[in-house]
């Protein structure tokens, strides 16, 4: 960002060598504001360590606390927060352009006791909310309004109870849901009727982290009922939360190795995780890369020549941006499908990718349920990140391998990971590249 507040455009550095690098990511976004929502319904305080600290996990601290919770942040440490539960009261709240903040606060805004103002970026008034602000209304919550801007009312309690949802369109409204639902009179039951909802794992997160603070969940294996989520009524046990790295926000680093035969290391891997971005091993893999985690490091070491792929990314849809990039450049077509629900995403993605491969000379359209690339030499050109940080990164690897390439708001990757740019750079400059850091 200028000094004027202009956006000015970033030239993405190119790798005139192997990209060789050690590159330790901050917290996950998903985990992060999934512990911030539970702790703040808990019978007493938590902790998180090793919180992401960004647009997206800043704007649901300032939520929860204009609703009431107290969050205190260790001045020494930015990222250990101790969140201290107190009754809920009328706020307005801004949630960017982030879906787990106006998706995952509305329900814990029902339980308030006052009108709960919600809105967020212009662009975020077109991201889809009507599905959970029906089933909330269903449910016994007074909400005004299907899209942002909108206002609940609490009066202090949720009935709860059954209610029947079509969540092809994002998991985050089965995730919301069931978030605050313990603290609902009677819980939730979540049935999906409709097309395969995406981002499964996001849900087996969103499981986990309820089950760890002692709330009965009853998921679609347990139950033997297909799409079927019951979230029990009872206390929500404090918990001491650890986060793991943000694995989608390493996959850029490890397309930097895929693309140009470097090695790229990104430490603290977990070896068990509900993130998606765990996925990006087995992509990474069937592109002609080498993987393989050594003691909780992930180390990708690319080949001479990427493979195009054609991958189901339904569960995953959130590592699209990163693979169209590795797609762009490898040798062979690439089909990309299962992400229709990517048009609801911070931008219409299909539309983004297609539009900002081709304006740098690419052959990329857009599918019924995702995107079909086939590799041309690119030229240089201004990649458009249209407000959102999977975007401008997937510029940001690009430029890597084209010469000329321009990201018109490097920026905007602060919703979910600040000091990107400098990251990068550090990462080319071949040191151990740490987040925070400068350049
Ligand atoms: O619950 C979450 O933390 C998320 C769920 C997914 O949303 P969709 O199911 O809408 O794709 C994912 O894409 C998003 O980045 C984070
Ligand atoms: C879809 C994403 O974010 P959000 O949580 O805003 O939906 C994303 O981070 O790729």
């Amino acid at each position: 960002m200028r000094k004027d507040g202009q956006v000015s455009n970033w030239t993405a550095p190119t790798a005139t060598t192997p990209v060789h690098a050690t590159v330790t990511l901050p917290g996950s976004k998903s985990i992060t504001n999934r512990a911030l929502v539970v702790s703040a319904l808990a019978e007493g305080t938590s902790t998180v360590t090793g919180t992401l600290r960004s647009r997206d996990t800043d704007l649901m601290i300032a939520a929860l606390r204009d609703l009431g919770v107290v969050i205190d942040i260790d001045p020494a440490d930015p990222t250990s927060l101790t969140v201290v539960p107190a009754p809920l009261r009328g706020a307005t709240i801004d949630c960017g352009l982030a879906g787990t903040v106006m998706r995952f606060v509305p329900p814990l805004a029902a339980l308030a006791r006052g009108a709960v103002a919600f809105d967020g970026d212009e662009q975020a008034r077109s991201r889809p909310l009507d599905t959970i602000l029906g089933a909330l209304r269903s449910l016994g919550a007074q909400v005004d309004g299907d899209a942002l801007p909108f206002t609940v009312t609490g009066s202090g309690s949720v009935a709860g109870g059954s209610v029947e949802i079509d969540a092809s369109g994002s998991s985050q409204f089965v995730s919301g849901l069931m978030l605050s639902a313990a603290a609902f009179d009677d819980g939730v039951t979540i049935h999906h009727v409709g097309k395969p909802v995406p981002s499964m794992p996001h849900i087996d997160m969103t499981v986990e982290m309820l089950r760890a603070a002692g709330v009965r969940v009853d998921t679609p294996a347990d139950s033997g009922d297909a799409d079927t989520w019951r979230v029990h009524p009872g206390p929500i046990r404090s918990v001491d939360w650890v986060v793991e790295p943000d694995l989608s926000n390493a996959t850029p680093f490890l397309a930097a190795a895929a693309v140009t035969s470097g090695e790229v290391r990104v430490p603290h891997w977990p070896s068990t995780t509900t993130q998606p971005g765990d996925a990006i091993r087995g992509i990474l893999e069937s592109m002609g890369a080498a993987v393989r985690l050594d003691d909780g490091t992930l180390v990708v070491r690319g080949p001479e020549k990427l493979r195009g792929i054609d991958v189901d990314l339904h569960d995953v849809g959130e590592l699209t941006p990163t693979v169209a990039a590795l797609a762009a450049v490898a040798e062979g077509p690439s089909w990309l499908r299962g992400i229709a629900h990517l048009r609801g995403h911070e931008t219409d993605r299909l539309a983004a990718l297609t539009t900002e491969i081709t304006r740098l000379g690419g052959t990329a359209i857009e599918i019924e349920d995702g995107l079909e690339i086939r590799p041309v030499p690119l030229h240089g050109g201004v990649w458009h990140a249209y407000a959102d940080h999977r975007m401008a990164t997937a510029g940001a690897i690009l430029g890597l391998v084209v010469d000329g390439v321009e990201v018109d708001d490097i920026d905007t990757t602060s919703k979910t990971l600040p000091g990107f740019a400098a990251l990068w750079n550090q990462m080319l400059a071949g040191s151990p590249a740490h987040e925070g850091s400068s350049s």
